[in-house]
């Protein structure tokens, strides 16, 4: 099998994706939460939107609920459907369903030991996850945000 197929062959597996987004009294959307990847997992170490993949049965939002209390020890409330991408990584194929999420309860717990940053733009932690990029560039075509949006 030549590599082309074999990305192109791969069924990709889904992951819900949790952008929590601060917002003003007006509902202007400020910064919004990034965690790192923990020790272990593959990308250990980089930046992301915390979230994980389906199980079986479960829809987005679900899982979503599900991860983010697993993770983080917050109950979300409504995730808000933003974008769908599918990303092709040497260790998987991953279709990640970004919602937003406006609206969270408790305090947050670091369940695995990972990081977490309030970020605005441009983003200072990193490295950030290839697959967390995209989402700083829908950021900045909202927000009217020109130049890099993260570092190298
Ligand atoms: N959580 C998250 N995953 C992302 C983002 N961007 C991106 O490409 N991914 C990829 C990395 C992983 O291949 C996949 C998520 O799987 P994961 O390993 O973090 O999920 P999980 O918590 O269910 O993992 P596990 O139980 O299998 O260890 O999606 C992102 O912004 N957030």
């Amino acid at each position: 099998m030549t590599n082309e197929t074999m990305t192109t062959d791969r069924v990709p597996v889904d992951v819900a994706v949790g952008v929590l987004v601060k917002r003003d009294a007006d509902g202007r959307e400020g910064d919004f939460l990034l965690t790192s990847r923990p020790e272990g997992k593959v990308y250990a170490g980089y930046w992301e939107y915390p979230g994980g993949k389906l199980e079986a049965g479960e829809s987005v939002e679900q899982a979503l609920r599900r991860e983010l209390q697993e993770e983080l020890g917050i109950t979300i409330g409504a995730a808000h459907p933003w974008k769908v991408e599918v990303m092709d990584y040497p260790h998987a194929r991953v279709r990640l369903h970004f919602c937003k999420v406006y609206d969270w309860q408790g305090e947050f717990e670091m369940r695995e030991a990972q990081q977490m940053a309030w970020q605005g733009l441009p983003v200072t932690v990193r490295p950030v996850l290839p697959g967390t990029i995209p989402v700083l560039d829908w950021f900045a075509a909202e927000r009217g945000f020109q130049g890099a949006t993260h570092r190298g």
